[in-house]
Formats: C-alpha cells, structure tokens, sequence
C-alpha cells in the first residue's frame, strides 16, 4: 500500500540514507530498528509524504505524491496518521485534542458533511480513547495528564480519523511498562482495522512483540528485512546478526 523505492536523503553533504526500499501492507506491522541517529525519523518523514527524496519515489497506492498536484499531495497525506516521540497536545481536554486530528485530516466536503453528523465524530473519539484505555479522562484537561497519558493521547488523535497508515516514532521511548503495552495493543488493534503500522523504535524487544516485519536501518540503509522472527533467530546478514547479538556498539 505506502512503498518508498530506492530512496535518498541527505542534509547538506551528510547522506541520512541511500537507496532503501521499504513497503507496508493493509494491517501490517513493520518495525524499523536501529541505533539511535541513524536516520529512522527521517524515514518516518519520508513516508508520511511530509519530505521529499533527494531520489527514489515514495509512492501511495500507486500514486506519487511529489509528482502530483499539492491538492492530490495533501489527500494522500491525509490518508497517512504520524505519532511523534513526543506527544504534542495543545491546552483543552482530552476529546478535544483527540477531535482535533479529525476536523484537520477532513476535507472541506467532508467537514461540511459532519456539521450534520456530529455523533459520528463523537463516537470516533470514544472508540478510539477506548483504544488506549482513556475514556475515563475525556473531559480532562491535557495539562493535568502524566507523560505516558500523554502519549496515549496522541495515539488516539492518530487513529480517530481511521488513516490508512500510522506511522510511530519511538512511541514509548519515555514510558513505563504499563503505558508502553497499552501502546503495543493499540498497535495490534490499528492493525486488527486494517491500517498499515510502521513503529520506528530502538527497542529490539519490542520489534518483536508488536511486529510482523523488521528492517533493520544501519549506517546509510537497511541492512535487512524480513518476519520478525527470521530476522531474529536467523539474520542473512553479518551487520545485522552483530547489532541484534549487541557485538555491534554505536
Ligand atoms: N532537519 C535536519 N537538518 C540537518 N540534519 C538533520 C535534520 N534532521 C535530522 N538530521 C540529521 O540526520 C541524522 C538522522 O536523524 P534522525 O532524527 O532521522 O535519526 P533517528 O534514527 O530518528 O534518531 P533518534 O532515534 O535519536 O531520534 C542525524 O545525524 C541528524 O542529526
């Protein structure tokens, strides 16, 4: 469904990473590990369709965002729900935070159309609070929320408007255990509706828990990928077997 092929980024001189291809499938998991700075929220960039290749094509269903019109660029985005590793929730309560992800995805039409159906869009802010364990804090100012609440939150404004693909940027990188499975099953239910996941995360641990694909992003690009168990137990390649056997120190 979301495939980037053969694609390049830099910053100025320094190459982020060359040629990598990467796709995720209707209600796949893909876990992208890898050392911290090597380039993983840069990929998550690229496939939300926020940052342009330097070369290779980053396509949605067979369409090319940066070949398309922005008004077509700006559909196919919306079609794409990023988490960032830190929430970033503004002052008001929780639905409002979480509707919030609803009225900016929709086109004008559709929010025109759900002037007239306002319980609809309640419903997804219950439903998708429920998602991550917080239909008791609706109407709870974001502001009074610990960080793991937080970030549950913001989950929760990803997955309420029903993208096609949630893209998760060190999700848990700050919490504690408990916030951090109550993250993991909401992955496993966004995949259970059919949306593409992609988490990127340094946690080897958790790649294996929520995922049913890993690449494993070393140096200037993936080394490898494949299931989730074969790149654990049975690695192709000798960069990857060091990293995941920890022989490999950045
Ligand atoms: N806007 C930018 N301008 C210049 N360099 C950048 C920019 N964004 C990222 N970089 C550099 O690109 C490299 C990859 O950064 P990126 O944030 O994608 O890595 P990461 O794997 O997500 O790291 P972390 O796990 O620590 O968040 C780093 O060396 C970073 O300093």
């Amino acid at each position: 469904m979301l495939r980037a092929t053969g694609v390049s980024r830099s910053y100025g001189d320094d190459t982020v990473f060359r040629d990598l291809t990467i796709d995720v499938d209707a209600g796949e998991v893909v876990a992208v590990i890898g050392p911290s700075g090597v380039g993983k929220t840069t990929l998550l960039r690229t496939l939300a369709l926020s940052l342009e290749p330097d070369e290779g094509r980053v396509k949605l269903d067979g369409t090319d965002p940066w070949t398309a019109d922005e008004a077509e660029r700006l559909v196919l985005r919306r079609r794409v729900g990023m988490v960032f590793q830190e929430a970033s929730l503004f002052a008001g309560t929780v639905a409002r935070n979480v509707e919030y992800g609803l009225r900016v995805r929709r086109s004008w039409s559709e929010r025109i159309a759900s002037l007239f159906r306002l319980s609809g869009a309640a419903d997804a802010v219950r439903e998708s609070l429920d998602v991550v364990g917080l239909t008791d804090k609706t109407d709870q100012p974001v502001d009074s929320l610990s960080g793991g609440e937080a970030q549950r939150v913001s989950f929760a404004r990803a997955l309420a408007y029903d993208p096609d693909v949630l893209l998760l940027d060190e999700p848990t990188s700050d919490l504690d255990p408990r916030n951090t499975a109550v993250i993991e099953d909401a992955v496993g239910e966004a995949s259970d509706r059919g949306i593409g996941v992609v988490v990127a995360t340094h946690d080897m641990h958790q790649a294996e828990r929520v995922a049913d694909r890993v690449a494993v992003l070393l140096d200037d690009g993936i080394t490898e990928v494949g299931p989730t168990a074969e790149i654990f137990e049975d690695p192709a390649d000798e960069r990857t077997r060091k990293f995941i056997s920890g022989e490999l120190v950045y």
